[in-house]
Parts: C-alpha cells; sequence; structure tokens
C-alpha cells in the first residue's frame, strides 16, 4: 500500500507483547519506517559505542533508560527521516518522553496491544533474536527455518541478556509503574486504539483493518 499523507502510530504493549512481531508486520503492509528503541540500543551495545557500554547495564537489570538519553537518542533518529510515515516501537516508555515526542511531532495513532502477563515470560525466555535486523522467532510460535540461525541472513540468532525470568520480572514491573501511564495519555487523547488477545495471529487482522480504515480515510481527506 502507498500512503499518500504522512502517518506516524507508534505500538504500545509490555514487553513481549509482539510488538516487534506486529510492526514488522506493518510495516511490510502498510510502508511505514519502523524505528525500535530496543534495536537502537542494542546496536550501539553491540558497536560499543560509549552510550552502548553506559546502557547496557541499566537494560540487563531490566530498567529503563533514562529518559533525557533515550528521547534525544529517538527524537535524532526520527529527524533523520524527515517527511515519512513511521511506526515508532518501545517509545515513548514514560509520560516525560510521551511529552517529547508530542512537543515535536503529531502522533496520529497509538496502537496498544493488550496481551495476559501470564503467558509473555513464557514468550520471552524462549525469544530469540538477530540483532542486526530486530528480527524475532520463538521455538513454537514461530521457530527459524534452521534452528538458530536467521533465515533472511543466515546470521546466528541470540538469546537477550535481560530475557532472563528474573531480568524479565523487573521489566514487566518497570511497565506497570512507569509506562502504563502512558496509556492514560493517550487515551485522554483521544487515540489510543487496544487490540486484546493471547495470540498474534488473531489479534493481526484486527489491527490490519483498522489501518486500512485509518489509512483509507485519510487518502480521502489527503
Ligand atoms: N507463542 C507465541 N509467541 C509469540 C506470539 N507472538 C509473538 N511471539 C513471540 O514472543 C516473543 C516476543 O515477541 P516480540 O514481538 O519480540 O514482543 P515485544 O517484546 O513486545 O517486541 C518473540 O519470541 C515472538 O516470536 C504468539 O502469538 N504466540
Ligand atoms: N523508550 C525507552 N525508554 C527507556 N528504556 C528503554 C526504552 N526502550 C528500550 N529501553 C531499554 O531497552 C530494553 C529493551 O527494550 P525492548 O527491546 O523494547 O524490549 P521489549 O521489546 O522486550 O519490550 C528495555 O527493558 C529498557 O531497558
Amino acid at each position: 500500500m502507498v500512503l499518500q499523507r504522512i502517518f506516524r502510530a507508534v505500538i504500545m504493549g509490555p514487553p513481549g507483547s509482539g510488538k516487534g512481531t506486529v510492526s514488522g508486520r506493518i510495516t511490510k503492509t502498510f510502508g511505514l519506517k519502523h524505528i525500535s528503541s530496543g534495536d537502537i540500543l542494542r546496536s550501539n551495545i553491540d558497536a560499543k559505542t560509549e552510550l552502548g557500554l553506559l546502557m547496557k547495564a541499566c537494560i540487563d537489570q531490566g530498567q529503563l533508560v533514562p529518559d533525557g538519553v533515550m528521547s534525544r537518542l529517538i527524537l535524532s533518529d526520527l529527524r533523520a527521516l524527515g517527511p515519512n510515515s513511521w511506526l515508532l516501537d518501545g517509545f515513548p516508555r514514560t509520560i516525560s518522553q510521551a511529552e517529547s515526542l508530542d512537543d515535536a511531532y503529531n502522533v496520529d495513532t497509538a496502537i496498544n496491544l493488550n496481551v495476559p502477563l501470564e503467558i509473555i515470560k513464557q514468550r520471552l525466555t524462549s525469544r530469540w533474536t538477530h540483532l542486526p535486523s530486530g528480527r524475532v522467532y520463538n521455538i513454537d510460535f514461530n521457530p527459524p527455518k534452521v534452528p538458530g540461525f536467521d533465515d533472511v541472513t543466515g546470521e546466528p540468532l541470540v538469546q537477550r541478556d535481560d530475557d532472563t525470568p528474573e531480568t524479565v520480572t523487573r521489566r514487566l514491573n518497570a511497565y506497570k509503574t512507569q509506562t502504563e501511564p502512558v496509556l492514560e495519555y493517550y487515551r485522554s487523547k483521544g487515540i489510543l486504539e487496544t487490540f486484546s488477545g493471547t495470540e498474534t495471529n488473531k489479534i493481526w487482522p484486527h489491527i490490519e483493518a483498522f489501518l486500512h480504515r485509518r489509512l483509507s480515510v485519510n487518502q480521502k481527506v489527503a
């Protein structure tokens, strides 16, 4: 689908709710640019940049990276995208980040994946990630064609240092205290769209239909 008007969305949801998986489907179907805060941080860690080295301890302990650092990083990447449509995944995670984003851009929609926390832990401890692209796999849900290797590049997959049971518990706590209030922030602006369920394959058709509706309305307006 070729968009005729700039469309900007954020995707929210607890760790493991399927943000990365759904973002991949949205970008493939609708052609938006995808920016993932976690992927950007991990590529900094991998490249051993000063920022990556400073932030690694924070991430490995399941804590959020400080707002100022995160907002500067994401806003500068968004500026580099120029006048394009995009989907932001993993940002904002605090009210302060949401306000920084609002100061710079008009967000059209906040897609919220509402997945029960009980099933999330299991998903994260069996997640395999291709770090350079952010592609994710799961032993049961979407296993790679060759175990341990990325389908597209054939490069090795890794288990993230923060996908251990203890760290996942801390990340879920950070989500409850710091990120859930952002849902209320977007709800009060009238742009929160919540999709509930336990399986991405069942949630996805609803998101796809919603975006088709939103984007075709926008195109008539444009
Ligand atoms: N069992 C199962 N695993 C899923 C489903 N959707 C996504 N996953 C896997 O769950 C893990 C977390 O998904 P991801 O998209 O990385 O979530 P994020 O942390 O919100 O970005 C990954 O290993 C996915 O492959 C699902 O419906 N069922
Ligand atoms: N917007 C953000 N603000 C602060 N920290 C962040 C942000 N995005 C990512 N992080 C850090 O990176 C870690 C991994 O993020 P992410 O890859 O988005 O995890 P998940 O997809 O499992 O929710 C977070 O636990 C946090 O430490």
